[in-house]
């Protein structure tokens, strides 16, 4: 009989199982949906970022096929002559005949700037190019930074009076001591720390004119053109005494030499002995002073270290808490603060931001600001911004240490 009853139980039991294992598949389902269309997302993501590296891929494949071509030298047209045109190189000064089409022929004049291939053919007239001079170097008379612009780098700040500002302003001293002041000054650390900001200060004080390069712009694609230039940077400079030569990233023509041997690298040699022997002939360098900088130093060729050359070095490093204050205290001058606002707890906060990365905080912390249609910055517009700008700078390390 109880086999009777179990009969008649067993299939509302059964249905009620059933009902629950549907219902909890039903669940397992919509789970394993959220998961699939979360996967979906994080996929169709990856395939855009993937896209991206892709893109730079190709752009740097592309460079990197245009670095190896055949280099072009460049040349001066000395005389268009009846069977061609007599043109001298620059670097060896060596003159040739070379024989032109009559287009290119109409184009040219003595003193016309040419690229030549291997073979001495011109390949295109350089006349028309925008003068690189202008281009690459940056000229000014009196940069707008002064000391008190900068914070949180008392030390390096005195020493860099100490080697640029004193034998520019009082030469007479090192004359009656009897040594010769140190050549030329390097000023090294990560980026954005101030170093720009400190040969300027330093030029404006002393009413030199600043002359900045970029050690990236003298590595050109025409052989003998990097060591002109170097000529030229000095040039202006006698032209602008007193002045101060700032030459940014200079490791760009100053790195230690790589096995590989071809014609880039020795371009890029050539340029910085180039460099080397205008620091060489200091004495007659009259009032001029050479600040160089770098964020990498440990690739620097030892050569340009030596006595006479590059020989006082300074650490520029990311600031501390009390250079951060400062720093912040600098760049919110004009801004509207809220009375939250509190330095010692922006700089607090901001462990291992450069100067410029305070710099972009405060900006930043400014449009969160007029976004929300305020003129008053807040203590919490700071907080969003530094997480914000601290996002960008995880981001833009990631894509570097991508393509590293
Ligand atoms: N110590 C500082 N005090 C105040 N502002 C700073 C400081 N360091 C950097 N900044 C801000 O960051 C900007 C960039 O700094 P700067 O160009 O001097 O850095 P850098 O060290 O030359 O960088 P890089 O190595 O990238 O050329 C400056 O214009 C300034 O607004």
């Amino acid at each position: 009989m109880t086999d009777t009853v179990d009969d008649v139980e067993q299939p509302y039991d059964t249905d009620a199982s059933h009902q629950e294992k549907i219902e909890s598949l039903e669940d397992r389902i919509d789970i394993l949906d959220a998961q699939n269309e979360e996967m979906r997302d994080k996929l169709l993501d990856a395939n855009a970022e993937n896209n991206k590296y892709q893109q730079k891929l190709e752009r740097l494949n592309h460079e990197n096929k245009k670095l190896k071509q055949s280099p072009l030298f460049v040349a001066t047209v000395q005389e268009v002559a009846e069977d061609g045109v007599i043109i001298k190189q620059h670097g060896n000064n060596q003159e040739a005949l070379t024989e032109v089409t009559d287009e290119l022929r109409e184009k040219l004049e003595p003193g016309s700037r040419v690229a030549v291939n291997n073979s001495l053919s011109v390949v295109t007239d350089l006349s028309d190019e925008t003068d690189v001079r202008a281009r690459v170097m940056e000229v000014e008379e009196s940069p707008g930074v002064n000391y008190d612009d900068i914070g949180g780098l008392a030390e390096q700040m005195n020493e860099v009076r100490e080697t640029v500002e004193l034998p520019l302003e009082s030469p007479e001293m090192f004359d009656d001591v009897g040594i010769q002041p140190p050549s030329g000054v390097l000023l090294h650390g990560p980026p954005g720390t101030g170093k720009t900001m400190l040969a300027k200060a330093v030029a404006n004080q002393t009413d030199a004119t600043f002359i900045k390069m970029a050690g990236s712009e003298l590595v050109h694609k025409f052989i003998g053109e990097g060591a002109k230039l170097v000529r030229d940077l000095f040039e202006v400079a006698r032209e602008h005494e007193p002045a101060v030569i700032f030459i940014d990233e200079i490791d760009a023509i100053a790195s230690k030499r790589t096995d590989s041997k071809t014609s880039g690298d020795a371009e890029v040699q050539r340029t910085m002995m180039q460099l080397l022997s205008e620091m060489d002939g200091f004495e007659e360098r009259g009032e001029i002073r050479i600040i160089a900088a770098t964020n990498r130093f440990d690739m620097l060729d030892r050569a340009i270290l030596r006595p006479g050359r590059f020989d006082r070095l300074i650490e520029v490093p990311k600031p501390d808490a009390e250079g951060r204050e400062k720093i912040f205290a600098i760049h919110t001058q004009d801004m509207n603060l809220a009375d939250d606002v509190d330095f010692g707890d922006l700089a607090a906060n901001a462990t291992d931001a450069s100067g410029a990365d305070i710099k972009a905080v405060c900006t930043e912390a400014g449009m969160f600001a007029i976004r929300d249609d305020r003129t008053e910055v807040r203590m919490a517009d700071f907080d969003e911004a530094w997480t914000k700008i601290e996002a960008e700078d995880e981001e833009s390390d990631e894509v570097t240490k991508t393509f590293a």
